[in-house]
């Protein structure tokens, strides 16, 4: 790793703790923005969730990042690397996964990863087979390193990607989608492997439609909406932003608004209850942190005569954090 400084690390004292930096990040397909202006900021050691839906520009930002495509317009850095002038420096160092491993279907998973490794001019030949054994086990592959890759199923495919990505230590992995099409699981083992990498201090930068692929695996994200990056930081932070919510489902609407109006709380009826039962409905009310203790909240609906039915008091899940900012629905698929 270089420990050099550079004028940007010195302009911005965090550049060095980033992965990724971009600032004002564009890239155009003729009048088409497919990349507007991001200015991404992957903290060292997070696993970060590039989440969007299709279409929304992940790929094409990490086709840039890459150096696979070539920024209209703004700045990237990967590990501190200029892209694309330094790309040379850190690219030994970023594994990358994307658009789908493409291996020799009549080599075996192994033999793939002898080819792999032979053409990196940096790699001993004299250690390259316990490079390609240590990469098999490490995603699990070891029992089938003699098959043909053509006899693997899509989730062996995908894990032999990453296999591939590792045969050297990396400070960064960056997968796209790579738990695209598979089945369960499919999608346990390659996620699972993620958090391994990422527990092992490799920074993973992951992009996903899947919400609940996000929050299950990832401590960061951001999220993008046709092309621009409308929210990012650690999901805490990303969830901690949106204020709590009583819900109360009762039959006695009225009587709810009334007294929570009587406790200082804004409350209003929201529509009938998601299993209703005879006039049944759901109030709800933002609730400050210093508002009422939910304990006293039931107390008081209690004292005034309303028959609580469902009471709670949770904060908006990230699924309505980013309707809310992208006024799309995610897949929410596990
Ligand atoms: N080579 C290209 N030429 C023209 N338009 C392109 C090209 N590559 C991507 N686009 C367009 O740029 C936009 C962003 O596409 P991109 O593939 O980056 O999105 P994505 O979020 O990765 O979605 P997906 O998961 O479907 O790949 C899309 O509207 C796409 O049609």
């Amino acid at each position: 790793m270089s420990e050099t400084a550079t004028a940007a690390d010195e302009a911005d004292p965090h550049a060095a703790d980033l992965a990724i930096a971009t600032t004002g990040l564009t890239k155009r397909f003729g009048h088409q923005i497919a990349v507007n202006a991001i200015d991404l900021a992957v903290p060292r050691g997070s696993v970060f969730g590039f989440l969007g839906p299709n279409g929304s520009g992940k790929t094409t930002t990490i086709r840039v990042l890459l150096g696979l495509a070539a920024a209209t317009s703004g700045n990237a850095r990967l590990l501190g690397n200029d892209v694309p002038t330094e790309l040379a420096e850190a690219l030994p160092r970023v594994g990358a996964l994307i658009e789908g491993p493409a291996f020799y279907p009549f080599l075996s998973g192994a033999d793939n990863l002898r080819r792999l490794d032979s053409a990196d001019a940096r790699a001993d030949p004299a250690t390259r087979d316990a490079r390609v054994a240590r990469a098999l086990d490490r995603v699990g592959l070891t029992h089938a390193a003699r098959k043909r890759a053509r006899a693997y199923s899509l989730g062996m495919k995908q894990r032999l990607g990453i296999a591939a990505a590792l045969l050297t230590p990396r400070d960064l992995l960056v997968l796209d989608e790579p738990t695209n099409g598979l089945d369960p699981q499919g999608t346990r083992e390659v996620r699972s492997l993620i958090r391994a990498v990422a527990a092992e201090g490799t920074t993973v930068f992951v992009s996903s439609h899947l919400l609940a692929e996000v929050e299950q695996i990832c401590t960061h994200a951001a999220v993008m909406h046709v092309g621009s990056l409308v929210a990012q930081g650690s999901l805490d932070d990303l969830r901690g932003t949106g204020a709590r919510v009583v819900r109360v489902e009762t039959p006695d609407g009225d009587r709810t608004v009334a007294e929570f109006a009587r406790l200082g709380l804004d409350a209003a009826q929201a529509g009938p209850a998601l299993r209703p039962r005879a006039g049944e409905v759901v109030v709800e009310a933002p609730l400050p942190d210093d508002g009422p203790a939910a304990e006293d909240l039931v107390a008081a609906l209690v004292a005034a005569g309303v028959r609580v039915r469902g009471f709670d008091v949770a904060r908006p899940s990230l699924e309505d954090r980013f309707v809310a900012l992208t006024g799309e629905g995610f897949d929410v698929a596990r």
